[in-house]
């Protein structure tokens, strides 16, 4: 099971990250109590080590700015939300970043279907650490997909139970406030999943 963790901005809770053994760790670069600069992303990404993903989170913005925060950060792939059209996926191909679509549950549920590499599949409202119906999606996205919206340690593995994802993707559930993440709730939500199998 593939985990990102999201929404980091301080060194010690990407130390803690990589050491519980995250598979990628995110930075919100658009509107949000965990917005970073891409100055900030750049300095956070540059200790993180090679096997673990560094993402950019986005919303809504066209892809210039995405290309231009994406270059200053350093970040190797790009995560937008807010039904980007296909071709803004396509005019960031060139930058060669994995690119990550995420949508919610009514949108086009198809790994790849606008020349993304991953689709994550979230609540409504992104980053409200709100949970919501995951088995509605069960058996309903192809290929390589997150799951996302509301997870935390204590109930994510019944998320994975009624959804099945390929992998997860976490913020608000392992945080203390909006924007606070806590080492011992990052360690706890991998070891839970690694128990969920
Ligand atoms: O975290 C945010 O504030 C955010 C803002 C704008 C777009 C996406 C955002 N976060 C993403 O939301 C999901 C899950 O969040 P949560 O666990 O429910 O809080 C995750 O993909 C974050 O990258």
């Amino acid at each position: 099971m593939y985990v990102k963790i999201c929404g980091l901005s301080e060194p010690a809770h990407v130390a803690a990250a990589v050491e519980a053994g995250a598979d990628a760790i995110g930075f919100v670069m658009t509107r949000s109590p965990r917005r970073v600069t891409p100055e900030r992303a750049a300095e956070l990404a540059s200790a993180v080590p090679g096997h673990v993903l560094t993402v950019g989170v986005f919303r809504g913005e066209d892809p210039e700015t995405v290309r231009a925060a994406a270059l200053t950060s350093g970040v190797r792939a790009i995560q937008l939300h807010g039904r980007h059209p296909h071709a803004d996926f396509l005019a960031l191909r060139d930058l060669g970043p994995t690119l990550v679509r995420a949508v919610d549950s009514e949108a086009d549920l198809r790994c790849g279907a606008y020349d993304e590499d991953l689709l994550l599949v979230d609540a409504p409202h992104a980053g409200s650490g709100q949970p919501w119906d995951w088995a509605a999606v069960r058996g309903r996205p192809s290929g390589r997909w997150l799951l996302a919206g509301g997870l935390s340690p204590d109930n994510v593995a019944e998320a994975i139970a009624a959804a099945d994802p390929w992998g997860v993707d976490v913020s608000s559930g392992v945080e203390t406030a909006p924007g606070v993440k806590d080492p011992a709730l990052i360690e706890a939500f991998l070891k839970a999943v690694r128990s969920a199998g």
